[in-house]
């Protein structure tokens, strides 16, 4: 990299508009969604879509909800122009949407283009040139008005061909590509031009599309000009303004919701952000934006992962692990202080009793999208105590006391520091059933116990083990169950020790439903848990007692 990059590159000039209006507006109308998933994005894959996965996309597209496709650039290649045909003569495009077709100004690719919609009910040409100086020298060799020629040109044959074909419901649409880099009253000058031969009304839609094709600047210097352009353009109110962020300095999202503020009615891009270069601007991210404002977006993404995966299997590449919303690991935390502000934050979301969502470093509740709280909390040694009794918690119903998470964690911290690897919820319910007695043959094993009262109220406590594989019985009194065991257990093994905490729960809602038990002992500083599970509530208690115990016995 160079040490002056200034030599060499030059920042972005800001837009004159000191009196700019879009930062004081608020995002709450939905727009128009134009999905490019068919060709901007089909543009940029390696291997184009074949009619197979387009229509596949294509079927996708419609269940979510999108009423504008751009379906294709039909002069481009044999298989986009069988893909229109084959939309419209199967019938298969729904009533209430609008498939829309990309051509260059060029009368050869415009003819092909309406072969390609013979007997579309309606749909929307998408005619385009590039407008700015490094193209018109470079590219095109042209000046202003020859650039502005050739839009002309282009909208005149469209718009007779229209007139020729009056069966179809026709929108028209113009973008200035490279409107982003483009001198603003020259783009506003191609655009009258373009309109003026149009002449929109209600019957005759028109879209002007003002892509940001290359990001060349910050997203307020791209809302600058969408207000700039909404605000001079003289037919205003005849048109919908559209954008078309492309992502190269990695605020594609930020430009379109910029550029809504500022006065764009539509919104063209791609799911999960595929198209040339660093993408078109992700439409699923908008609209899920939108929606944790609470506005209902109109597009459903309630089966992200499904979507997700028709999306990958027809673009060929991998959606990123950390895309936003729709990313395998965007719900999951692993760093402990994370995990517990969520353990808290699901407990107080619960208790709560209103319906808004709160839940710290969770902006989106996953079950809106499809997701399960599985994969909320997952544990490494980045991981605090909330992490294991998370797991814990959602798959085994154990609401482990606040000591024992503590004292399980830093069994759970050394698993994860030896191995240096994440622990998956089996790996940690083994080593709680492990380390508590949860497993088949404890050390020391509960058969039976009995329990009665003096006249004097003492309890008489005798019990039925198994040590070692030898079978014993063990007797003591106390002024309860616990206190009687803890003396039997004392007289039995020769070791004297103190309940320390005592809690327990049902495992389930149901009165048959299994009761589990935990119970900490200490002596001399000294201290072990164990935890007991059995449909009989003393049961557990005397076994997780005796599990916390057996650790005395080395
Ligand atoms: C920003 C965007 O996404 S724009 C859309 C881009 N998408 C695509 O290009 C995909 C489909 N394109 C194609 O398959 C081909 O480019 C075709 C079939 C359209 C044209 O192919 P070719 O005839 O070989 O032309 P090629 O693409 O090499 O060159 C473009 C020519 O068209 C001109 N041109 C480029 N854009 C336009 C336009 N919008 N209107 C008119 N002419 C244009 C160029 O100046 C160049 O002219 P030149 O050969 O006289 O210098
Ligand atoms: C054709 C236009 C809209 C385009 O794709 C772009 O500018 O990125």
């Amino acid at each position: 990299m160079l040490a002056d990059p200034s030599q060499k590159y030059r920042p972005f000039p800001p837009v004159n508009l000191p009196d700019r209006q879009w930062p004081g507006n608020v995002l709450n109308k939905v727009p128009q969604w134009c999905s490019s998933d068919l060709r901007d994005g089909n543009q940029a894959l390696a291997e184009p879509m074949d009619n197979e996965r387009k229509r596949l996309f294509f079927d996708l597209l419609i269940r979510c909800g999108f009423k504008q496709i751009e379906v294709a650039f039909p002069s481009a290649s044999q298989t986009d122009f069988d893909f229109v045909r084959g939309l419209i003569t199967e019938k298969v495009i729904p009533d209430d949407v609008h498939i829309q077709v990309l051509t260059p100004s060029r009368p050869d690719l415009i003819e092909r283009t309406f072969e390609s919609l013979k007997d579309i009910p309606r749909a929307i040409v998408h005619l385009y040139n590039a407008t700015a100086p490094i193209f018109r020298d470079v590219v095109f060799h042209q000046d202003r008005a020859a650039t502005r020629e050739l839009a002309v040109r282009g909208a005149k044959q469209i718009r007779e061909l229209c007139e020729q074909n009056p069966q179809t419901q026709w929108t028209f649409e113009y973008s200035p590509e490279t409107f982003c880099f483009t001198e603003l009253d020259f783009a506003l000058e191609i655009c009258e031009a373009v309109t003026e031969i149009w002449q929109p009304d209600a019957q005759r839609p028109m879209i002007i599309n003002l892509p940001a094709t290359v990001e060349v600047s910050t997203p307020n210097i791209y809302a600058d000009q969408i207000e700039w352009f909404c605000r001079h353009f003289s037919r205003r109110n005849q048109v919908s303004i559209s954008v078309h962020p492309h992502n190269d300095r990695g605020t594609g999202v930020a430009c379109a919701e910029l550029a809504m503020l500022a006065g764009a009615d539509r919104v063209e891009g791609c799911l999960f952000g595929n198209g040339e270069r660093t993408g078109n601007v992700d439409l699923v991210t908008l609209a899920l934006n939108l929606y944790t404002q609470g506005v209902a977006p109109g597009l459903d993404f309630s089966n992200l992962q499904g979507i997700v995966e028709v999306v990958e299997q027809c673009n060929q590449l991998p959606v990123h692990p950390r895309h936003p919303y729709a990313g395998d690991l965007v719900f999951t935390a692993f760093s402990g202080s994370h995990q517990d502000a969520i353990k808290k934050g699901f407990a107080a979301q619960n208790n709560r009793g209103d319906t808004y969502w709160q839940v710290p470093y969770l902006p989106l509740d996953p079950a809106d999208v499809g997701c399960s709280y599985e994969a909320v909390i997952r544990v490494n040694s980045q991981s605090g105590k909330s992490g294991a009794a998370w797991l814990l918690e959602q798959n085994h119903g154990l609401k482990l006391p606040r000591g024992l998470q503590i004292e399980f964690s830093k069994a759970v911290q050394r698993e994860t520091d030896t191995t240096g690897k994440e622990m998956s919820t089996s790996d940690v319910w083994r080593l709680f059933r492990q380390r508590y007695g949860l497993v088949d043959q404890p050390q020391l094993k509960l058969l039976s116990y009995d329990i009665r009262s003096d006249e004097h109220n003492i309890c008489h406590f005798s019990a039925r083990i198994t040590h070692e594989g030898y079978e014993h019985i063990l007797s003591g009194t106390g002024n309860g169950l616990l206190s009687g065991a803890v003396d039997a257990f004392s007289r039995t093994f020769d070791v004297q020790f103190e309940i320390g905490d005592y809690h327990e729960h049902t495992l389930g809602h149901q009165s048959h439903s299994r009761a589990v038990a935990y119970v900490s002992c200490q002596r001399k500083g000294e201290k072990h848990y164990g935890v007991g599970i059995d449909s009989d509530v003393s049961s557990a208690s005397l076994q997780a007692l005796f599990n916390a115990a057996a650790q005395f016995l080395g």
